[in-house]
């Protein structure tokens, strides 16, 4: 939490100048009008005319947050939650974390004072679970709601809902053209009925700014390429070397190819002549720590072109300053859940229009822009209009847990924006009784169920962490550390001098036989015992600023146990290495087959795995203590799929005996199918 000062700072009128260019200056009083007369606008707009950072504004100026009331605004990344709130902040004058704040999972940036807050949509889901009709806030703006994330997809119905029983809030809705009529009627009662004596006619309304602040210029590559990595560093090499100076912004899918990017063109770079204009590249992908990722919006140095090498995380909302040129790839890497396998794989899948339109806005926000697409225009009039729903393609488990603690039980009948697929619902369900949340009743269970539900952990972790406090497992500071640290989604580890074998070695010295779970612990344990020292960071390659975050995340998820009623025995359970004759390092491992159960697999002689049905092959990750080692059944955290091959990642020896004792259900309902 930011500090309690500036209490009594009014509305600063001088300081507001709503930025005049910007295009949806001029709708400032039709928009005011309609927010204040419809309980829902949906806003379509170009990329930068200010639906963000303006509309905000209007309301606040309006007196929107008179009676103490907030406004909030989500974004689908944290990201755009995080920038955008300090643009806004910086246009009001005022510090980040008074009047304009953000909230993002484990990171809480308002204070007594906010009055506009930015938040992820599933933050605000969660919100819910202690405020259900959402009555701290005046006004709800989804932003990006064309992108049909799937908790901006949740929160949308449930607002719905809440607007049945709250006639004073507002819902504003930003969104793609082609979307808003979709959304309108989603909201509108239906012929006939009336919401508060109002009609579907007085009830919502689309408005639509024109035009946008600078101009950007799209260019298409004449042939398809097959190697869009390799275009995208000539791309960026003919950019700096023909095109005039402008910080440029890429787009590729994922991590690795960022890192190959980089690779690829620190070695073009080493042969240009060193009087030349300097590159600085900086990598941007959802596993880089906050303060990492706002390291992108830093000036460049004199004489020096940035580079931002992205995944999608860049491509919404986000308004990066100097960016004259974007390079998009063309793909997105996109997360699919298979309901029959039970397993999330990562596809390489084109891009929508709707996210090719974006990502080209992000030139042209502060001058004019080009947009240099490594496709053919052809390809582009090819392309879905907008982004597959997020939730006919997901785990709904942990969206299935919160619905259900909101009093929602019937979860097949929801009013959905599209409904999902059944059998991704029957699966969450399947899941959540297995893992003890779920009565047989539709009911969550009490205690576990609700607790699962309010810990902000997916599903199996929670179940995890709430059994480790158990005296069977008697683990519980062990597993938060471990829980914090899988929170960084494999971003422990940094090479400082960008050499993959450093890397490995820096593992290595950590890594035990029983699997990631425990090394991730004794990562953690050695970087505490350091006093969370910078310098031993960098000895052992490892990310400072993420180990710190790990520290906080396990201090807040502790704050949730202690609120719970639940602790760890007075001993530390470090102290008690062997319970009831279990050593600790197997009662760890027990403990997370109590939680991941489902994710087992079981090693085969070519050391790939193979799922408990035998349908799927699976890979250990390079970062995986089983990459080189053998085990013969291991449970996972974490599985992707990179070009054609699934791999998963964090992984821990288990015992087959482990799995069946603790979901003996789950295990036998699928006879035939799992064992
Ligand atoms: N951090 C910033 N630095 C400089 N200018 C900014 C910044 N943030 C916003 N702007 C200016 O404000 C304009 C509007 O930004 P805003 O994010 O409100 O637009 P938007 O309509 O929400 O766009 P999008 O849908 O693309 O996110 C930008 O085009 C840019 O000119």
């Amino acid at each position: 939490m930011a500090d309690d000062e500036d209490t009594d700072v009014p509305l600063i009128p001088e300081l507001y100048k709503p930025a005049a260019l910007l295009p949806i200056a001029q709708l400032r009083d039709q928009l005011l009008y309609t927010i204040e007369t419809f309980p829902v606008t949906i806003v379509v707009g170009e990329t930068g005319s200010g639906k963000t950072t303006q509309i905000p504004r209007f309301c606040l100026d309006a007196g929107w947050c008179a009676d103490g009331k907030q406004i909030a605004v989500t974004q689908p990344r944290r990201i755009a939650a995080t920038s955008v709130a300090a643009r806004v902040a910086e246009e009001l004058g005022t510090p980040l974390g008074q009047r304009v704040g953000y909230s993002i999972r484990f990171e809480d940036v308002t204070s007594a004072n906010t009055q506009v807050k930015f938040v992820t949509d599933g933050l605000l889901l969660r919100e819910m679970l202690v405020d259900p009709l959402l009555n701290r806030y005046s006004i709800i703006m989804v932003d990006e709601a064309h992108e049909r994330s799937l908790s901006s997809d949740i929160l949308l119905s449930l607002l719905k809902k809440v607007l049945r029983k709250r006639d004073d809030l507002r819902v504003v809705v930003s969104s793609a053209t082609l979307e808003a009529e979709r959304f309108l009627d989603f909201f509108t009662p239906d012929e006939g009925e009336k919401v508060h004596g109002k009609s579907k006619e007085d009830y919502g309304k689309i408005i639509s700014i024109e035009g946008r602040t600078h101009p950007v210029e799209i260019q298409y590559l004449l042939e398809p390429t097959n190697n869009y990595v390799e275009r995208a560093v000539d791309a960026i090499m003919s950019i700096h070397t023909s095109e005039s100076p402008g910080d440029i912004l890429v787009f590729l899918t994922g991590r690795e190819e960022i890192d190959d990017c980089i690779d690829m063109l620190s070695d073009r770079i080493a042969d240009q002549s060193p009087n030349h204009q300097k590159l600085l590249t900086l990598p941007l992908y959802a596993g880089l720590s906050t303060e990492d990722q706002m390291f992108i919006f830093q000036k460049a140095p004199p004489h020096t072109t940035k580079v931002i090498i992205s995944t999608n995380i860049a491509e919404a909302s986000v308004t990066i300053d100097h960016i004259v040129y974007v390079i998009d790839c063309g793909y997105v890497k996109l997360r699919t859940y298979d309901a029959n396998l039970g397993i999330e794989t990562l596809n390489i899948i084109p891009v929508s229009k709707a996210s090719a339109t974006q990502r080209a806005g992000r030139a042209g926000r502060t001058r004019p822009g080009k947009c240099f697409r490594l496709y053919p225009k052809t390809v582009f009039a090819q392309l879905e209009e907008a982004t597959f729903p997020e939730i006919q393609r997901s785990n709904l488990a942990p969206v299935v847990l919160q619905l259900l603690n909101l009093g929602i039980t019937n979860v097949v009948r929801f009013d959905y924006l599209s409904p999902p697929p059944s059998s991704l619902i029957t699966r969450a369900l399947d899941l959540l009784h297995s893992l003890g949340a779920l009565a047989p009743t539709g009911h969550l269970t009490k205690p576990l169920g609700t607790r699962m539900a309010e810990l902000p952990l997916e599903p199996m972790l929670a179940r995890t962490l709430l059994c480790a406090a158990t005296p069977a497992f008697s683990c519980l500071d062990e597993m938060l550390s471990i829980a914090a640290m899988l929170t960084l989604q494999g971003n422990a580890f940094v090479s400082h001098d960008g050499g993959k074998k450093q890397l490995d070695a820096a593992r290595r010295k950590f890594a035990v036989a029983e699997g990631d779970h425990l090394t991730l612990y004794n990562v953690y344990e050695a970087f505490v015992k350091s006093g969370m020292s910078v310098a031993w960071c960098r000895e052992h390659s490892l990310n400072h600023k993420n180990m710190v975050k790990a520290v906080s995340v396990r201090k807040q998820l502790a704050h949730y146990l202690s609120r719970f009623g639940v602790a760890a025995s007075p001993l530390s359970s470090s102290d008690v290495l062997r319970v009831g004759g279990t050593p600790l390092a197997e009662r760890i491992r027990r403990c997370l087959t109590a939680g991941f159960f489902a994710h087992a697999a079981r090693m085969k002689s070519d050391g790939s795995f193979t799922t408990v049905d035998g349908k799927t092959t699976l890979w250990a990750h390079p970062s995986s203590v089983f990459f080189h080692r053998k085990a013969e059944w291991v449970v996972y955290t974490e599985i992707m799929e990179t070009r054609g091959k699934v791999y998963v990642r964090d992984l821990s020896a288990v015992e087959m005996e482990w799995l069946v004792e603790a979901a003996p259900e789950y295990y036998r309902v699928r006879d035939g199918g799992r064992r």
